[in-house]
């Protein structure tokens, strides 16, 4: 279908949801065109809503990123899935996401009926098809038609782009007529210090082997602008003293390099030099104190 079919203009909140590791990030990213939300090849990594806009002249597409679904084990895990729900519930369009490369289990169905109950239109996207053979996608395509009525079932790669355009169409065509939402030249509601916390996180995350996602969070304690430079000091926060050692390396090397590569991110993100002050802090299991938790944004 043609995108300015009806001459409406359509404005709205559209989320990607699905277990972890399905690809809800890289997609948004893809979408928005912008590196705004983290990816990583570690399930769980997406903490913070992050929302991107797509500016369309006939549409205005707003993206919330949400963490993945998932059992929960600590109080963590329960307040995120908490935010995940709660995020569904005010978006119009959902896109629950099945990664192509793998069977369709236990997790996708319960997430399937969990959108159900919601009063979005719900589409079924099925990621990562560039990592299959066709009749591999083609019984994949089958077995979501199965699980649930989806508005629309729409495979495609983030990664090569394949369909991305489609997906888009979709979406817009499922949003309800209204006026713009946001100013044209926003493309994300975030604030700095979140962004600028993700991308340390994420360069901190990077190559461990540990399993790390959920033991660490960043704050940004102070942002300075100095000209064209930009001082950021922030804490890497670890729940025990081997995940610290970890994070710093021998004699500082690693925490070296996550600083130097998060600033090489940062300064894409803001467009100044930036010097990045970072400090690794040791906060006793974090994810189970409500104290500490609230101090940490959750
Ligand atoms: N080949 C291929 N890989 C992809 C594609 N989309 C995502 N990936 C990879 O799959 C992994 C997970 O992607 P994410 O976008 O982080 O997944 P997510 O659903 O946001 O994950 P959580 O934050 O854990 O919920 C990453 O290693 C991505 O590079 C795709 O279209 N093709």
């Amino acid at each position: 279908m043609d995108r300015k079919d009806d001459g409406v203009y359509r404005a709205g909140f559209a989320c990607f949801v699905g277990r972890p590791n399905a690809g809800k990030s890289t997609l948004t990213n893809a979408i928005i065109g912008q590196k705004i939300a983290i990816t990583s090849n570690k399930p769980q990594t997406t903490r913070h809503i992050i929302r991107g806009i797509l500016h369309r002249p006939d549409a205005q597409l707003v993206l919330v990123d949400t963490p993945g679904l998932h059992r929960p084990r600590t109080l963590l895990g329960e307040r995120l899935n908490d935010l995940v729900r709660e995020t569904w519930s005010e978006t119009d369009v959902i896109g629950v996401c099945f990664p192509a490369d793998e069977p369709i289990g236990r997790g996708d169905r319960f997430i399937s009926a969990e959108v159900g109950e919601l009063k979005a239109k719900v589409i079924a996207v099925v990621t990562k098809v560039d990592l299959v053979n066709p009749q591999t996608l083609a019984q994949r395509l089958l077995t979501v038609s199965q699980l649930y009525d989806f508005a629309e079932i729409i495979p495609v790669s983030a990664v090569s782009g394949h369909q991305v355009e489609n997906l888009i169409d979709a979406i817009v065509r499922h949003m309800p007529e209204s006026p713009q939402l946001y100013p044209d030249d926003i493309i994300t509601d975030e604030p700095e210090q979140v962004l600028i916390g993700e991308l340390v996180r994420e360069a901190a995350l990077e190559g461990v082997r540990e399993e790390l996602p959920h033991s660490i969070a960043v704050i940004v304690e102070e942002m300075q602008v100095e000209g064209k430079l930009t001082k950021i000091f922030a804490d890497i926060y670890v729940e025990r003293d081997s995940q610290k050692s970890i994070v710093i390396g021998s004699r500082g090397a690693r925490l070296k390099e996550v600083g130097s590569k998060a600033r090489v991110q940062i300064e894409k993100l803001l467009g100044t030099k930036v010097y990045l002050d970072l400090h690794v802090r040791v906060a006793k299991e974090w994810q189970r104190d409500p104290k500490q938790l609230r101090k940490l944004g959750f």
